[in-house]
C-alpha cells in the first residue's frame, strides 16, 4: 500500500489526474473504474484541462462507476450519471457506448448486478480504479456490514451516509434510502487502485484503511491486501498515519 501526501486538496486532485493521464499513456483502450462524491471532482477538473490542452485522448477509454443511486431518474441532478456528465464525460471525448453506470432505475436488480459484473469482466477488468472514501471508510457504497460482498448489488445506505449525502439535496428525506454499488469483491479485482481522501474528517477511516484489522465493518481495510494500490491524500486526511510510512510529494 503506497501512500503519497500532498500538501492540499488541490495537488491531490493533480497528483492522481497525472496517474489517470500516465495510464491513458501506456495503455490508450484502457478501462477506469471511476467515484463520485465531491473529492474526485478536482481531479475530473484537471482531467478535462488536460484533454482541453490535447494532452490526453479518452475515444478508446471505457469506464465504469462505482455506484448509483436506487430509483433516482438520470436527469436527477443528484444523481450519479448526472454528476459524471457533468463533471467528466460532457467534456471530453468518450464514446457514449464506453460509460457504464449501474442503471438505479432497472426493474431486475439481480440481472443488471450480474450483467455489470459480466461487462466489467468482458471489457478485460478495470485497469484503475478510483475510490473515494466514507467517513465510515466504505467504498463506493459497501457500508459497515458482516460481510464483503463479491459482486456488484444493491445495497441500504446507513443512515450516517444518508446524513452525509444530504448535502447534495434541498432536504435529507430526498436521499435516496438504497443504490446499486460494485462489491468489495470486484472493487478488489481492479489491477490497480487508486484511492482519494481530502480532509479532517477522514483521518480516522484512513488511519483505519492503513493500520486496522480486515474486517467488513471497516470495508476500506480490505484494500491491505491489494497488490497495487496507492493511496493519494492531502495533509489534513492523513494527519493521523505515521510519517515513515508515506511519502510527501
Ligand atoms: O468524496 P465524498 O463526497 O466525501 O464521498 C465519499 C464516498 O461516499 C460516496 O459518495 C457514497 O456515499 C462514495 O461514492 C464516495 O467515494
Amino acid at each position: 500500500m503506497r501512500i503519497l501526501v500532498c500538501k492540499d486538496y488541490n495537488e491531490m486532485s493533480k497528483k492522481a489526474a497525472q496517474m489517470i493521464a500516465s495510464q491513458l499513456t501506456l495503455k490508450p483502450d484502457s478501462v477506469l473504474g471511476l467515484a463520485t462524491g465531491s473529492t474526485p471532482i478536482g481531479m475530473y477538473k484537471e482531467l478535462v484541462s488536460m484533454y482541453e490542452e490535447g494532452l490526453i485522448d479518452f475515444s478508446e477509454v471505457k469506464t465504469f462507476n462505482l455506484d448509483e443511486y436506487f430509483e433516482l431518474p438520470k436527469s436527477n441532478e443528484q444523481s450519479y450519471d448526472y454528476f459524471m456528465r457533468e463533471n467528466l464525460f460532457n467534456h471530453i471525448n468518450i464514446k457514449e457506448e464506453n460509460i457504464h453506470i449501474p442503471n438505479g432505475m432497472t426493474d431486475n436488480i439481480e440481472k443488471e448486478c450480474k450483467n455489470y459484473d459480466e461487462a466489467i469482466k468482458e471489457a478485460g477488468g478495470v485497469d484503475i480504479q478510483v475510490l473515494g472514501i466514507g467517513h465510515n471508510a466504505h467504498i463506493g457504497f459497501n457500508e459497515p456490514t458482516i460481510n464483503f460482498e463479491r459482486g456488484t448489488h444493491l445495497v441500504n445506505l446507513k443512515e450516517s451516509t444518508i446524513e452525509a449525502n444530504a448535502r447534495f439535496f434541498d432536504s435529507i428525506d430526498e436521499v435516496p434510502k438504497k443504490a446499486i454499488t460494485m462489491g468489495t469483491g470486484s472493487i478488489f479485482k481492479s489491477k490497480k487502485i487508486m484511492l482519494l481522501a481530502s480532509g479532517e474528517g477522514k483521518a480516522e477511516a484512513i488511519y483505519n484503511t492503513v493500520y486496522g484489522k480486515v474486517l467488513p465493518e471497516v470495508p476500506a481495510s480490505i484494500l491491505q491486501f491489494h497488490n497495487d494500490i496507492v493511496l493519494i491524500l492531502d495533509k489534513d486526511s492523513a494527519s493521523k498515519l505515521d510519517p515513515k510510512d508515506y511519502k510527501l510529494v
